[in-house]
């Protein structure tokens, strides 16, 4: 049977204390809602006593039946005063939370600096503020904050406050490394005589200022702490906090204890995106078990590998966090990402043919003139699928031109495609907010008539890169823009020293990538031709 870590998930407190992180309570409702059904025991929602957002969101949590329990936070009652007296206690007793967790100072420093009070004031304040939320009926926690510094610079100080809180009542003591400059062989001896001294349970919170958050926080389990409090995806104050997102699998899966059922494990890599996609802050591609690119395989000599056996290079199955494996290909390609790719898509090929040599050759020599295929999955799959033969040249451009015009301040975009499709000669004219708009809804309003699907495609993105910088407009530029038909999304590229030239590139895979398998409709009525305005010649 291997031994329970409680799971004290803070992205709803600490994680808003990391700038750019701003939350309304409807996104706290939601990232709760996803944190309860990854099975994490508490949920920190905020700080009561903060702002009136807040406690909001603690007001409608408690309609929602939550299987984990709900935490407010705040302090220890201000100095010389009473706890009847304080206002932020008596906004966490009266939120309606199960928990309040209260910080309190531990590091003599800190008392003499930032309270400006005696050493006895402080743990008066730790003793009654838990003592207080306690007899309110609230499970009361006590995170001891600077507790490494403090218990370096006066050791008996700082097991003084923790034994203040144990007498208190407090359900766990959170051992705070809150400036994230303590190291995982401190924090290993340091949590080790706190389990043989003081007879509580004890927790740690860890920040991630020297990058050791989540080694810290494994170093206190093995020294016998049984609380982690942390993170989705590491967010919080200054560096961040212990990322929850890395500490789950590593103590699931690797040293043996139970944090979550496996079930709910295979969700974090879903959750992780979500609440980053909610926090409006993109998560890193390397991020380790739950990134875009923690199993994706570029190098030739990999993939070859892991298409014999994936364990050769992937130090865990990546269902098992809800993430999968992806192949890349790149200039560092070999035949085998081609292969995999290919076989990805559905594309027949010969292992031994002399074709694949040649698509790698070619994607190599694009490679070398500024594009970039692994962030353009779609025109890797038609560059695939023009060598393999799986794909039908749908329409061909005859050309393209653009006008702006600049009428007293007011500029305006207007573009002429000309395509065969079908045999077929359009002509069509579009108007946009700026050329690329105005050629796309051109191309579109070309084929929309063929391929009446084509109106639930739109762009979702574009991004533009100067390749050689140093050149400055005679340089090349890459562009990448991002499609979608509101079921799945898709990416092309195209490059050229001319802008509209690379922007056109791109625009022109992004449809024919769409109109993969899309059905050719001819009977479509002269009520939509006439809606969309199409001349034909
Ligand atoms: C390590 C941590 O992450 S702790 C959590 C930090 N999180 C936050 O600060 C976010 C939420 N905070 C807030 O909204 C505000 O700071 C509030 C509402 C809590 C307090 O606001 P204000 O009353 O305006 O005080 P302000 O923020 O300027 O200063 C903090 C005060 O709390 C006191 N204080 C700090 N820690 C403690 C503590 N553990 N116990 C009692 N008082 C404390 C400080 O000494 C200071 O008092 P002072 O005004 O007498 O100097
Ligand atoms: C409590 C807390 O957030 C800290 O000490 O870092």
């Amino acid at each position: 049977m291997s031994t329970p870590i409680c799971i004290f998930d803070t992205t709803l407190r600490d994680g808003t204390q990391g700038e750019g992180i701003s939350l309304t309570a409807e996104d706290k409702v939601k990232i709760a809602l996803k944190l309860d059904a990854l099975g994490v025991h508490y949920i920190e929602g905020g700080n009561p006593g903060s702002n009136s957002k807040d406690i909001e969101f603690f007001r409608r949590v408690r309609e929602l039946k939550l299987q984990a329990k709900l935490t407010a936070f705040g302090s220890t009652r201000r100095k010389n005063s009473s706890c009847e007296q304080d206002i932020n206690l008596k906004h966490l007793t009266e939120s309606g939370a199960r928990a309040a967790t209260l910080v309190g100072k531990t590091w003599d420093f800190h008392v003499h600096t930032a309270l400006q009070t005696t050493l006895e004031e402080n743990l008066a304040m730790i003793h009654e503020s838990l003592a207080f939320v306690k007899n309110s009926g609230m499970e009361a926690l006590f995170d001891a904050e600077h507790f490494f510094d403090g218990y370096k610079a006066n050791p008996e100080y700082a097991l003084a406050a923790l034994s203040k809180a144990k007498e208190a009542g407090a359900a766990w003591i959170v051992l705070c490394d809150t400036n994230g400059g303590t190291l995982p062989g401190e924090i290993n001896e340091i949590v080790s005589r706190v389990v043989k001294e003081i007879d509580a349970p004890i927790g740690i919170h860890t920040h991630n200022d020297c990058e050791l958050a989540v080694a810290n926080t494994l170093a206190a389990i093995t020294a016998g702490a049984r609380h982690i409090q942390g993170t989705i995806n590491g967010y919080g104050e200054r560096c961040g906090n212990a990322n929850l997102c890395s500490i789950i699998p590593t103590l699931q899966l690797k040293m043996g204890y139970s944090c979550v059922t496996g079930e709910q494990l295979g969700t974090l890599t879903g959750v992780a995106r979500y609440i980053s996609e909610i926090a409006n802050v993109n998560m890193p591609v390397n991020q380790p078990y739950v990134g875009n690119a923690a199993f994706a395989h570029k190098g030739g000599i990999h993939v070859s590998a892991i298409m014999k056996d994936s364990k050769t290079y992937e130090h865990i199955e990546p269902s098992l966090v809800g993430n999968k494996q992806r192949v890349l290909v790149s200039e560092l390609a070999g035949q085998s990402n081609i292969l995999s790719k290919a076989q990805e898509m559905g594309l027949e090929v010969n292992a031994e043919g002399m074709k694949s040599r040649e698509v790698i050759d070619r994607i190599k020599d694009l490679e070398h003139q500024g594009y970039q295929f692994e962030g353009a999955d779609a025109s890797l799959e038609l560059l695939l699928r023009d060598a393999y033969g799986g794909s039908e040249q749908v329409f061909t451009i005859n050309s393209f031109k653009i006008t702006v015009e600049n009428n007293e301040g007011r500029v305006s975009s207007e573009a002429i495609v000309k395509v065969t499709v079908a045999g077929e000669q359009v002509y069509t004219v579009a108007n946009g907010n700026g050329p690329v708009n105005a050629l796309d809804n051109a191309l579109r309003k070309a084929l929309v008539q063929f391929f009446p699907g084509i109106r639930d495609i739109h762009l979702t993105d574009y991004k533009v890169r100067v390749l050689d910088e140093k050149d400055a407009t005679a340089a090349k530029v890459r562009v990448l823009i991002e499609s979608t038909n509101f079921k799945d999304t898709w990416s092309t590229v195209g490059v050229s020293s001319n802008v509209i030239e690379a922007s056109w590139e791109a625009l022109v895979d992004s449809i024919r990538y769409a109109l993969i398998g899309m059905d050719k409709d001819e009977d479509i009525s002269p009520e939509l031709l006439q809606t969309n305005g199409l001349v034909n010649h």
